[in-house]
């Protein structure tokens, strides 16, 4: 018998009605706010293991049912209550608590969610582990196909095909798709102003690239791996433009023949990757762009939850932060018309915003400048 279940058994020993109480109360999310159960939730305090319960029928969680209370939220999450468990309804706790307006309760677990998914993809790389992360939204069962990771191991051994308007893999999921031109656009914009040497890894249909060309950057670099995307480079003529240089490979094993500091802006899409590898190639950054450099990438992490892509940005911002770069997300709105997913196994775009991330790596100036103003912080608080 687990802890929780033995606990559960103890209270209802003590308070006669406490299991069926906790049950309704599991299944009535409604009973939130003023009207929650605070005797209830007195009892539930005794008996901290209880935190890691969810309602076998709604998939309910004491976290997600005390989201209008800050301090039961902490104390479920101090007692094990897993942040990024999803109820029957496919929501969390984060998502109860921003529905309810309770920013507050949003505030910690965005902390504590941020923390752990923190600690999680250091602890992954330092192991230079290379099985793809249980991430933060890989809590749905398989069964699913909109559920099922978007991670493939074999994708670069299998064949691509181009349709139209989109790119599809041998399981005829996308892995790119024309309604994202006007996001590429601005990728563009960001990283290419003037005339800049770039880097996109990841050509795709080649519509960042073909925007790029337009910018005409002083040097274009495309990395891409897989053989029937680099046949169409060769076929359109990319490999023989002046002024582009073609790395045929995975960027894993080529982005070390880049130049340190020889890049004023790069950008990253690939395909069939994980939260690990866009970490692991954020740690290349500060040695292939210059000091003032700018670096943006395909911000579809955790397409499908808004609060955990808003935790899965906030992870990123921090690391890249300790990278030496600034960070800011800058909202743009994007509609895609339920038709472009036709003959596409599943949509991998839920939102009717995007957030596009803007990343400048600080001259040496500034980095001293946040050194001194981290000294100054750390002073005052002495
Ligand atoms: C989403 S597409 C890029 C789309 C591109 N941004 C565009 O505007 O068309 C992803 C590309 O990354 C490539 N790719 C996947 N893994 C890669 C890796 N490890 N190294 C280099 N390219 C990779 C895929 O073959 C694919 O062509």
């Amino acid at each position: 018998m687990s802890r929780a279940a033995r606990d559960l058994e103890i209270a209802q020993s003590i308070v006669p009605d406490f299991h069926r109480r906790l049950k309704y109360a599991l299944k009535h999310p409604s009973i939130l706010g003023d009207r929650v159960d605070v005797d209830l939730f007195g009892r539930v305090c005794e008996f901290p293991d209880l935190a890691t319960l969810a309602d076998p029928i709604t998939g309910l969680t004491p976290l997600m049912l005390s989201v209008s209370s800050p301090a039961y939220t902490k104390f479920f999450l101090e007692n094990g209550a897993p942040w990024n468990a999803v109820c029957r309804r496919n929501k969390c706790a984060g998502n109860y608590a921003s529905d309810g307006g309770h920013q507050e309760v949003v505030d910690i677990l965005v902390d504590h969610a941020t923390k752990c998914e923190m600690l999680l993809s250091q602890a992954i790389l330092n192991n230079d582990k290379k099985t793809p992360v249980p991430s933060v939204v890989d809590t749905k069962e398989e069964t699913d196909v909109s559920a099922q990771k978007c991670t493939k191991k074999d994708y670069l051994s299998r064949s691509v095909k181009y349709d139209g308007e989109k790119l599809l893999d041998g399981d005829n999921d996308a892995v790119m798709m024309e309604w994202e031109r006007p996001l590429m656009a601005e990728h563009a914009k960001i990283i290419c102003q003037g005339k800049k040497r770039v880097l996109n890894v990841g050509f795709g249909m080649g519509i960042i690239d073909s925007i790029l060309q337009t910018h005409t950057p002083a040097h274009h670099t495309i990395i891409e791996a897989h053989p029937d995307v680099y046949a169409k480079m060769k076929k359109d003529g990319w490999l023989s433009k002046p002024n582009v240089t073609v790395l045929f490979g995975r960027w894993q094993d080529v982005i070390g023949s880049i130049p340190a500091g020889s890049l004023d802006g790069a950008f990253f899409d690939t395909y069939a990757e994980n939260h690990t590898d866009l970490s692991e190639f954020h740690r290349h950054l500060p040695r292939i762009l210059a000091r003032g450099g700018v670096y943006s990438f395909f911000n579809g992490l955790c397409p499908d939850n808004i609060f955990f892509h808003g935790v899965a940005c906030q992870v990123v911002k921090l690391e890249l932060e300790a990278l030496e770069f600034e960070v800011e997300f800058a909202q743009c709105q994007i509609q895609v018309k339920d038709e472009a997913w036709e003959g596409v196994r599943r949509k991998y775009w839920h939102f009717d915003f995007y957030y596009i991330p803007i990343c400048v790596l600080k001259s040496e100036g500034e980095k001293g400048e946040a050194k001194e103003g981290q000294g100054a912080a750390k002073k005052q608080r002495k």
